[in-house]
C-alpha cells in the first residue's frame, strides 16, 4: 500500500497518505481511536473499495483473491452447521462439501473445534462462534488474513484465550495477519509491528516494532519489556487524543 488516500463524499478524508508494506509471516496491528480509518484500510486491502489516490500492489503470487477475513461479529449462517459454515469460501468457488471435508477438518482442528462439525451456531458460546469464523477464514489457506476487531465483543477471559489461540495458530501456519484493534495490550501482545493511527484525517502517525519472538505466552504478557512497549504505545496513542481535543 503506497501513499493511499481515501476520501468519501462530503470531503471526509478517511485515510491520508497511508503506506504499509506487508511481508510473509508479518503480524501487523492497526491501532487507533474510532474513526481513524482502520476499517477503511482493511476494506481497501480486501478490494471492497478502491483508493481515491495511491496504489495497492501484490507481489509474487499473492493476490486480492487469496484473503481470509474475520469481522467483529462472527457472521455465521444460523441455519447451517459448523461444517457447512466453514465450507462457505469453497462453496463460493463451486467446490462440493465432500471434496473439502479434509481441509474443513484441519481448519476446525486448528481452532480446537474438532468434533463440533454437526453443531449449529446457536449451540456455541461467543468465543466458539468466533473460532468457527476464524476457521472459515483459514480454510482456504489464504496468503493474508484480515481481522477487524475480531475479539472486541467478547469478555476479557475469552479474549485472552483467543489471543493465545491466535498466536498458537500463527506458530503452526506462519499466517500473515493484519489485525485492527482499539486495544494497546492486544496489539503489543500479538503483533510484530504496530501502526498507530490518528483521525481527521485518518493517517499513520507512528510505527512501533515489537521484536519479541513467537510463540508468545504468559511470560511475554508479564514481562518488563511488554510493559515498557505497552507504555510507549499508549503514550503514542495519547498524542492522537490530544490532537483530537484541539
Ligand atoms: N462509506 C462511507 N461513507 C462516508 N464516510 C465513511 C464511510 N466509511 C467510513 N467513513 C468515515 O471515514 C472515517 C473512517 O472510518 P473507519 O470506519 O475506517 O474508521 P475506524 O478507525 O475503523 O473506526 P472504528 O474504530 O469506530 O470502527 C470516519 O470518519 C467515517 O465516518
Amino acid at each position: 500500500m503506497q501513499e493511499v488516500d481515501k476520501t468519501f463524499t462530503g470531503n471526509v478524508v478517511a485515510l491520508r497518505r497511508m503506506s504499509m508494506e506487508v511481508r510473509q509471516g508479518d503480524f501487523i496491528s492497526l491501532l487507533g481511536p474510532s474513526g481513524c480509518g482502520k476499517s477503511t484500510a482493511l476494506r481497501l486491502i480486501s478490494g471492497l473499495m478502491r483508493p481515491t489516490l495511491g496504489r495497492i500492489t501484490w507481489e509474487g503470487d499473492a493476490s486480492v483473491d487469496d484473503l481470509g477475513v474475520v469481522f467483529q461479529e462472527p457472521t455465521l449462517m444460523p441455519w447451517a452447521t459448523v461444517e457447512k459454515n466453514v465450507w462457505l469460501p469453497f462453496r463460493l468457488r463451486g467446490k462440493s462439501l465432500a471434496s473439502c471435508r479434509e481441509q474443513i477438518r484441519e481448519a476446525l482442528a486448528l481452532v480446537d473445534l474438532t468434533g463440533f462439525e454437526d453443531r449449529y451456531p446457536r449451540e456455541l458460546s461467543g468465543g466458539m462462534k468466533m473460532r468457527v469464523s476464524i476457521a472459515r477464514a483459514l480454510v482456504t489457506n489464504p496468503r493474508l488474513i484480515l481481522m477487524d476487531e475480531p475479539f472486541a465483543a467478547l469478555d476479557e477471559i475469552t479474549r485472552q484465550k483467543l489471543n493465545d489461540d491466535l498466536l498458537a495458530l500463527k506458530a503452526k501456519t506462519n499466517a500473515t495477519v493484519i489485525f485492527v484493534t482499539h486495544s494497546v495490550f492486544e496489539s503489543v501482545f500479538l503483533s510484530d509491528r504496530i501502526l498507530v493511527m490518528a483521525a481527521r484525517p485518518g493517517r499513520v502517525i507512528a510505527e512501533i516494532a515489537v521484536p519479541e519472538a513467537y510463540p508468545r505466552g504468559l511470560d511475554w504478557r508479564t514481562s518488563p519489556e511488554y510493559a515498557r512497549l505497552a507504555r510507549e504505545t499508549s503514550d503514542t496513542l495519547q498524542t492522537t487524543m490530544v490532537e483530537d481535543a484541539h
